[in-house]
């Protein structure tokens, strides 16, 4: 593997009929770059990597490949190699034949064909299945020897578009670090589309959040996590999920605080990026292992989720319900009293109105 191509898109539109699907969308994806499309079902991830690959035409804007510009370039003469959801083998060819044939209709010699498809067999742990046909393969091998094809080819950039989908949840798990340790491997270009949260967290460089014809955020997935640009991001991302609470943001004696009815967290130390005004709505939003015990805010337990690891508590503070991680050993018992601290280097803080990051 030598060509390492970069990606980028500029100003791409794409509708469907009446329905706007992607709006003056820039994306640039580097040189080696493993990024993940992550979004709600319908937001147009598939859209926009179809548009990459060559199989969307675009309304306005351009596609740029390697340096080219392929916006009216077929998919064969884009330098990309695709994996679908669906596998898309032909069922009567053997693996091998599956893995060849894309090489044997562009004319390559077959001592080179046998050679590619030996090494993306080995890498991939399919050479024993080499003989067998698509039926005969579980759901994973499947897409294993879709991934394989893929391989071969010797690509500039690998799309993906939800691989793992339709595998169960252990195999998903398996096959989604054989696909991190490939790009370790190979260092190569990949853009890969998914709804699943970890699967992004896991496998990305960087994430780029779909939602409303446009991207919400594009960041390490740390960024992403740490500091998502608004409150979609922040509840689409983190599982289980970050926690919201209405309220307002006062000043008292100088010092910034969180109120709702029943509820005042100090704010002091929170990066604010805008100035507010006291009585401005503001929501607040917290990750369960950020919910300290011990502190100045009381709450109480109403339901605890055993996780295996550790447990999930269900607080309620004041009108509002909040999780918190809590260790396995903890002992936590619905009714009892939790008093907790927020600490406000790891709140989110939203505007109420726009939900934009404060
Ligand atoms: N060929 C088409 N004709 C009309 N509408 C389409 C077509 N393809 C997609 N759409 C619409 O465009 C929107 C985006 O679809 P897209 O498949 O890109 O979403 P997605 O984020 O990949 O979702 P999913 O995870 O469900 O595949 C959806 O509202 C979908 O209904």
């Amino acid at each position: 593997m030598t060509k390492r191509c970069d990606v980028s898109i500029r100003g791409v539109e794409i509708s469907f009929g009446a329905v706007r699907v992607l709006e003056k969308l820039d994306l640039e994806v580097a040189q080696s770059e493993f990024l993940v499309l992550l979004g709600p079902s319908g937001c147009g991830k598939s859209t926009l990597l179809n548009a990459i690959a060559g199989l969307i035409d675009v309304q306005a804007g351009k596609v740029w490949i390697g340096g080219r510009n392929v916006t009216w370039e077929e998919p064969k003469d884009r330098d990309i190699a695709m994996v679908f959801q669906s596998y898309a083998l032909y069922p009567r060819m053997t693996v091998r034949g599956n893995m060849s044939f894309g090489l044997k209709v562009a004319g390559m010699p077959s001592a080179e064909i046998e050679k590619r498809v030996a090494a993306a067999a080995a890498m991939l742990k399919i050479t024993e299945l080499l003989d067998r046909r698509p039926a005969e393969l579980s759901g994973g091998q499947r897409q294993r020897v879709a991934i394989g094809r893929a391989l071969v080819r010797d690509a500039g950039v690998y799309l993906f578009d939800e691989p793992l989908s339709n595998l169960d949840a252990q195999l998903r798990a398996e096959l989604r670090v054989e696909i991190k340790r490939l790009h370790h491997r190979l260092a190569a270009t990949m853009i890969y589309v998914t709804h699943d949260q970890i699967e992004a967290l896991t496998l990305a460089d960087r994430i780029a959040v779909m939602k409303d014809r446009v991207i919400q955020q594009l960041g390490t997935p740390n960024e992403i996590y740490r500091t998502p640009a608004n409150r979609f991001v922040a509840s689409f991302v983190g599982s289980p999920a970050m926690s919201f609470v209405p309220g307002s943001y006062e000043v008292r004696e100088g010092l910034p605080w969180f109120h709702a009815e029943g509820v005042a967290a100090p704010l002091q130390g929170y990066g604010f990026a805008d100035r507010l005004q006291p009585g401005a709505p503001i929501e607040l939003g917290v990750r369960p292992e950020h919910v300290e015990a011990g502190g100045d805010i009381s709450a109480a337990i109403e339901m605890v989720e055993p996780m295996g690891s550790d447990q999930l508590a269900w607080l309620r503070l004041g009108k509002h319900p909040v999780s918190m991680r809590l260790s396995a050993e903890a002992v936590a018992a619905p009714g009892a009293p939790m008093p907790i601290r927020l600490p406000p280097d790891k709140l989110n803080l939203f505007d109420a109105a726009s939900g934009r990051r404060l």
